[in-house]
């Protein structure tokens, strides 16, 4: 059966995975695990080249989080990642603790949205921005990097729901991150399903992560 969740459903799915006795923080390991696991099939069946070096961008609640987790897997498959900071660096505990977990490896982090980080290199970009959680408006600041992301020659990745589009509502953000592929956690989103964010998911693959 397909499921369809709004953000609120999510949060109280989640909470009663978690009565059930499964922790936060295995659900976005299990989210990580699952995005990174599916990409580097697409990899070995050739779907998709290996990528030279993939910039996952990041804010700070638990969307970011699942990047991080999916950073750590990319880094053990000797694949070069970067990291992009552009809600600066009070991260939920969740992403915090993901954060600290790539301490062993070498990946550059910024915070600085530079053009030139946007470069022939960087063959994915993913977006680890805002997922389930966001509200209101897309920040100034952020719509430029989304941006940014939208001009670059690469394959575009979101977490969930891509930044600028809200999950509920479906209503879009000018510079919306227009993704080749959307993974969404646990079940679809309502605005999975309206033309605004279909033309800005791309191909949707639902990752069942244990709630
Ligand atoms: N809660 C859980 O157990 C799990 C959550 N998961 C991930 O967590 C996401 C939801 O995480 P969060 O609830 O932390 O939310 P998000 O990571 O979507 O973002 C919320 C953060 O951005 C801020 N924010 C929201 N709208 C903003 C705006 N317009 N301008 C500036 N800042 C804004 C919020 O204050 C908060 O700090 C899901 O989409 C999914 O990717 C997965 O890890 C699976 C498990
Ligand atoms: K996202």
């Amino acid at each position: 059966m397909r499921r369809i969740y709004t953000a609120a459903e999510m949060r109280r799915a989640e909470q009663w995975a978690v009565n059930r006795g499964v922790s936060f923080e295995e659900l976005m390991e299990n989210a990580g695990q699952g995005v990174a696991k599916d990409l580097l099939k697409r990899i070995n069946d050739g779907r998709l080249a290996k990528p030279h070096c993939v910039l996952i961008i990041c804010g700070k609640g638990n969307n970011a989080g699942d990047g991080l987790v999916i950073a750590r897997v990319l880094a053990e498959q000797s694949i070069s990642v970067k990291l992009l900071f552009v809600l600066g660096h009070e991260l939920s505990e969740l992403a915090q603790l993901n954060l600290d977990r790539l301490a062993p490896f070498n990946i550059e982090f910024s915070d600085d949205a530079d053009e030139s980080l946007f470069n022939d290199e960087v063959d994915w970009i993913i977006d680890a921005v805002f997922g389930t959680g966001y509200i209101g408006e897309l920040p100034e600041h952020v719509a430029r990097v989304m941006a940014l992301a939208n001009q670059a020659e690469a394959y575009r990745i979101t977490l969930d729901v891509s930044t600028g589009l809200n999950c509920d509502s479906g209503q879009l953000a000018e510079h919306t991150f227009d993704a080749d592929l959307c993974y969404a956690f646990a079940a679809y989103k309502p605005a999975h399903f309206m033309p605004n964010g279909k033309s800005k998911s791309g191909e949707i693959i639902c990752l069942d992560i244990g709630v």
